[in-house]
């Protein structure tokens, strides 16, 4: 029976080389929704109101005549990833739509997620990866990053002005997304608190989101000088200039969201003692840390959800010294910066509130 033999394995070898073919262009699907965004194809679709035809789209993003016919197999991939769709207007003409995905992708909209995807597309981390390897062979560079630029990437954001934008840009879009939710479904988190200090909170977004659903509450955002400088605050709203590994504000407590898998253990630590001495002083008032962040499972997660965790976790590794931390993870590091317990409530998609008491 030589004959089927032979058949499946060069079955099974042509079946390994189309999955060795997706996985060494899958880079392509993550540069083909930059162009699209960039070209700003959703707000095109979703200005159009209607169902929108290779031409119109074309004429509405003022491409040349010749690129129609490029612009159609751009659509093709992006409708085959699921980033549009496309359905009959008549006998033979097709027209696009958006899609769920697409809908987050919009510019305009207020929860937009474009800023986040076109900070994460750029060359600044693209590049990265390509350092990657000599990294491993390499004895003094903490990251990939370090290794390509000479500084930390917190370091490269307050030289390169750009890059600080967009990556500051990028991190708000998520901020505001997560700082709506974070108060529709967690309130009881801000229950009886008066003082809260948002911990390397960036432009502000979540701290914002909280200080216009609790007026009474006190908020304080402390970030490097390089991202608050300018900022303005409002009536209950205050930007301050620091470091967190060397003091916090005291408050009744402290937010920590997408900081800690920046971040070593060893650092970590150093950060969650920090925050411990800004907490204690209030005890009676709340004193807890508000993380925001993922509790991975590798094992009993769907395939799409650990593929998530993956890439976090790798991109926490490329471009900073952090990772993605098991539940058995964050209990050590909470055990070791000397808090007595923690509540996680995984209401987030993948990311969980983690409420930690001294
Ligand atoms: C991944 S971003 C998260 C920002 C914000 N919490 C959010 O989720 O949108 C990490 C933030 O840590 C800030 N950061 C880094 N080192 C810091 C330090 N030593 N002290 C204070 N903030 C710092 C960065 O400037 C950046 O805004
Ligand atoms: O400045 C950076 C920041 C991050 C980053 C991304 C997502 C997050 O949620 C987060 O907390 C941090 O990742 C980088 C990266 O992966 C690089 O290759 C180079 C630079 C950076």
């Amino acid at each position: 029976m030589a004959l089927p033999n032979a058949v499946d394995s060069s079955q099974e070898l042509l079946n390994a080389q189309s999955h060795v073919w997706n996985l060494t262009f899958s880079f392509i699907n993550s540069m083909c929704l930059k162009s699209a965004l960039q070209l700003g194809i959703p707000d095109a679709i979703h200005k159009h109101n209607n169902p929108i035809t290779l031409s119109e789209l074309a004429d509405a993003l003022s491409i040349t005549k010749s690129k129609s016919h490029a612009l159609f197999r751009l659509m093709r991939v992006l409708v085959h990833s699921k980033i549009f769709d496309k359905v009959k207007t008549g006998e033979e003409e097709e027209a696009y739509v958006l899609t769920g995905t697409s809908r987050l992708l919009l510019r305009d909209e207020p929860l937009s997620f474009s800023p986040f995807t076109l900070s994460m597309v750029d060359p600044v981390v693209v590049d990265t990866f390509h350092h990657v390897t000599e990294w491993f062979r390499d004895e003094s560079s903490p990251t990939p990053f370090f290794l390509k630029n000479g500084a930390t990437a917190w370091e490269f954001a307050e030289k390169d002005r750009n890059w600080n934008q967009l990556f500051n840009g990028g991190m708000a879009s998520d901020a505001r997304f997560l700082g709506g939710v974070l108060v529709e479904k967690c309130k009881h988190v801000f229950e009886g608190l008066k003082t809260v200090v948002d911990v390397a909170g960036g432009t502000g977004a979540v701290a914002k989101a909280v200080s216009d659903a609790f007026p009474g509450l006190k908020c304080v955002v402390l970030d490097l000088p390089h991202v608050v400088a300018g900022l303005q605050g409002s009536e209950n709203l205050r930007f301050v200039s620091g470091d967190m590994f060397h003091s916090i504000p005291p408050a009744d407590a402290v937010i920590l969201k997408w900081i800690l898998h920046d971040w070593s253990d060893e650092d970590c630590i150093k950060i969650l003692k920090n925050c411990k001495e800004a907490i204690v002083a209030s005890k009676e008032n709340g004193g807890k840390v508000i993380i925001v962040d993922m509790v991975v499972d590798f094992e009993k997660q769907e395939e799409k959800a650990v593929e998530t965790q993956l890439f976090f976790d790798v991109l926490m590794m490329v471009g900073l010294t952090g990772k993605e931390r098991t539940e058995k993870e964050w209990a050590k590091l909470f055990h070791d910066s000397g808090f007595q317990n923690y509540k996680i409530t995984p209401i987030l998609g993948l990311r969980s509130v983690i409420e930690l008491f001294p």
